[in-house]
């Protein structure tokens, strides 16, 4: 039967659902939906702005948010419920160094290593002045696992010392007792291939060590902004051979050589586009808003796997992957794909068709 892992700091908890997300969606898609025609996918829409999702910290400018957000989880909590804030960090210089879509505000180049060091300093200070709420964060989405696998890339192998020595900065920054983290530690279709776990793993716990193994750091978040399965009884063709095809059998797989190598990891896996299996990806790298997928598994801590802290939704489905229009400077060959949703804005902001597309093929269904 499904239970809570051992141990797990969110335990019983539910994951407080940002305004941000509600709004994007009261404001663009209900009314979108509305106009035509769909009063029950308009009504089904709002139920979608219930659902914790994690707030990207993807700028220093959203920094001071996590004020109105703690507060509201410290009214709200005062009233019954049972909140933590979940937040993504998610600005290191050279940011998403393999792909073009997601690149962030800093650089190296441009003092990037300490702006950097001022906003983790800056969330900490935000995370202490509110000692009653407690704050799960991700770790920098596709930083660690690019440097597994795309040293070969210029940006990621300049990149390589300063990720490492950001993110065990961020470790022991954020390592307050209101607090949970869980490093990003890509997919199975990224680091799963038996080529890549065991150096994956020796990564993951080497930066562990370098922070002094900080008590709040509790593993690893697997398939943030990405599709696959938590469990699939028959590995998709596109997983080409992969034994380690879901989710499931990546952090079963992971567990272990993380233990070896000095890191008793638990995990937390995004659920929230993997709702259709097997997806419609032509290939299993393919990242950039893929057609046909559909809003998961609701975010949950009562798990099938002691491995599995949560079921979460990390990537804000209907928030983009990157934009389609050749011409932008941030566009990526991958967002042009026949297996991405075209046309599609600028990563993060809002794309009102995918959402529908997550809405109508949700599973379970809202
Ligand atoms: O047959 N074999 O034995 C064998 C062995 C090894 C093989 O090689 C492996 O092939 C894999 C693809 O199958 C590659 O995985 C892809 O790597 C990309 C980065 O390079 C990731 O892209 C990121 O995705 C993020 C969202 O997840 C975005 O937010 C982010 O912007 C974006 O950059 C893809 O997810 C991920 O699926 C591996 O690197 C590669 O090592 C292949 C075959
Ligand atoms: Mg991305």
């Amino acid at each position: 039967a499904p239970a809570e892992a051992s141990g797990n700091p969110m335990a019983g908890k539910t994951f407080y659902a940002n305004p941000y997300y509600a709004s994007e969606i009261s404001s663009l898609a209900v009314p979108t939906l509305s106009a035509k025609g769909s009063a029950t996918w308009a009504a089904k829409a709002t139920n979608v702005a219930k659902v914790g999702t994690f707030v990207w910290l993807d700028t220093r400018a959203k920094v001071p948010s996590i004020a109105t957000y703690a507060k509201d989880v410290q009214q709200k909590n005062a009233a019954g419920a049972n909140l933590v804030l979940p937040l993504v960090v998610y600005d290191l210089p050279e940011r998403d160094c393999a792909a073009l879509a997601s690149n962030g505000e800093l650089s190296l180049a441009n003092d990037g290593a300490n702006l950097y060091r001022g906003y983790i300093d800056s969330i900490a200070a935000q995370i202490k002045a509110f000692p009653d709420v407690f704050f799960v964060l991700v770790i920098e989405p596709d930083s660690l696992a690019n440097l597994v696998t795309n040293l070969n890339v210029q940006k990621c192998s300049n990149a390589q010392d300063a990720y490492k020595t950001l993110t065990v900065y961020a470790l022991k920054t954020l390592n307050l007792n209101n607090v949970a983290m869980y490093l990003d530690a890509g997919h199975a279709g990224w680091l799963g291939w038996p080529a890549n776990i065991s150096p994956a793993a020796k990564l993951f716990a080497q930066i562990y060590s370098d922070a002094g193994k900080p008590a709040a750091v509790r593993g690893l978040a697997t398939n943030v902004a990405n599709y696959n399965a938590w469990s699939i009884s028959q590995c998709p063709s596109y997983t080409q051979g992969n034994q380690v095809c879901d989710e499931k059998s990546y952090i079963n797989s992971l567990a272990p050589l993380l233990k070896e190598n000095g890191f008793p990891a638990y995990f937390i896996v995004d659920t929230s586009r993997n709702g259709v299996q097997p997806t419609k990806q032509l290939a299993w790298g393919d990242w950039c808003n893929v057609i046909g997928t559909g809003f998961g598994i609701r975010p949950t801590t009562v798990t099938p796997d002691p491995l599995l802290d949560a079921f979460v939704w990390v990537k804000p489905g209907g928030e983009c992957d990157g934009t389609s229009n050749t011409t932008a400077a941030r566009y990526d060959a991958h967002c042009g794909y026949a297996d991405a949703l075209q046309p599609a804005p600028e990563a993060g902001t809002w794309f009102q068709a995918y959402f529908e597309q997550l809405l109508v093929n949700a599973n379970p269904a809202f």
